[in-house]
């Protein structure tokens, strides 16, 4: 890969409510010491897209560094889509739930040596109703969580914990999904529709675990009912595929249609009520730096 001259740091100041500067500084000594140069951008959560494209078009970086959760992550790749420069992930949100797909380790020396390493992945992507999505996109159940935990005031993992109650007590499961697939359509009811890109949710949980990152598909994964013995074991990594449970099709694209309005989030990120998806693996990819 091309010699690093320049790097651009996006920090989003207050993801995973965890402080920044450790990370911002120790980037910032490790690129002095191989001459490198070092634009820090930290998000406003307004137009940062915008932004961090102007700053990519007035400037020649050979990475951008991204110290921020999945949300921070995607912006970053939308604003990069035509240029084609290496991402490199500092996790620092709530769930982390690309890093943890793509093996990044939780040490900053290590995060480091990955960055600014020599190894990158070309990731595949989403496009779901014309926005990007790069790791799981569903509808239903989790979206209802993250809406909840989006109007409170706890950050991190607590806040979820904390918004599992209302949102189980509120939501109206199970919802109705017709799934036009390439070549037949089939109706199912579940808890939770979703589309992934890779294995895991950030909560670490193995929902997907035929799903790779970077092969040219995406797997829809329809949880048909509230089993807490199953949804157990997914957490601790034993998915056995038990088909009562989870229907898994892997496919390029797709479209969904739902009887009634039903909650839908795009990597973490609450969207809204939604009737109908359309999705499809992205002729582009994202060139991500992994081990
Ligand atoms: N300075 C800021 N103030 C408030 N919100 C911000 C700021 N910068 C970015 N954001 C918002 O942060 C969100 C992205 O957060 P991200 O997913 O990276 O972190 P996270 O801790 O994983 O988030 P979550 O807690 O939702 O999991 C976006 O909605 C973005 O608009």
């Amino acid at each position: 890969m091309k010699e690093i001259q320049k790097v651009l740091l996006v920090v989003n100041p207050i993801s995973g409510g965890l402080n920044k500067e450790h990370i911002i500084q120790t980037i910032d000594y490790e690129l002095l010491k191989i001459n490198a140069g070092l634009i820090t951008y930290k998000t406003t959560g307004k137009n940062d897209r915008e932004k961090i494209q102007k700053l990519v078009t007035e400037n020649n970086f050979d990475r951008v560094f991204v110290a921020g959760g999945d949300g921070t992550i995607k912006q970053v790749a939308e604003a990069l889509i035509n240029f084609l420069i290496p991402i490199a992930i500092f996790p620092a949100g709530s769930a982390n739930g690309l890093a943890i797909n793509l093996g990044i380790p939780n040490i900053l020396e290590e995060q480091l040596k990955i960055a600014l390493g020599n190894e990158h992945k070309e990731m595949d992507m989403l496009e779901i109703n014309g926005e990007l999505c790069l790791h799981i996109s569903d509808l239903g159940l989790n979206a209802e969580l993250i809406k909840n935990y989006e109007h409170s005031r706890i950050r991190g993992k607590m806040g979820y914990l904390l918004q599992s109650i209302p949102t189980l007590w509120e939501s109206k499961y199970p919802f109705e999904f017709e799934i036009e697939l390439e070549n037949k359509t089939i109706t199912k009811k579940g808890i939770l529709l979703a589309f992934a890109n890779a294995k895991k949710y950030g909560t670490g949980a193995n929902v997907n675990p035929k799903g790779k990152i970077d092969d040219g598909v995406f797997e829809i994964l329809l949880f048909k009912n509230f089993d807490i013995l199953e949804i157990l074991k997914t957490l601790r990594n034993e998915t056995d595929g038990n088909s009562e449970f989870v229907e898994i099709i892997p496919v390029k694209s797709a479209r969904v249609f739902c009887r009634k309005p039903v909650a839908f989030q795009v990597d973490g990120e609450y969207i809204g009520e939604k009737e109908e998806i359309s999705v499809k693996i992205s002729a582009k990819k994202l060139p991500i730096m992994t081990y």
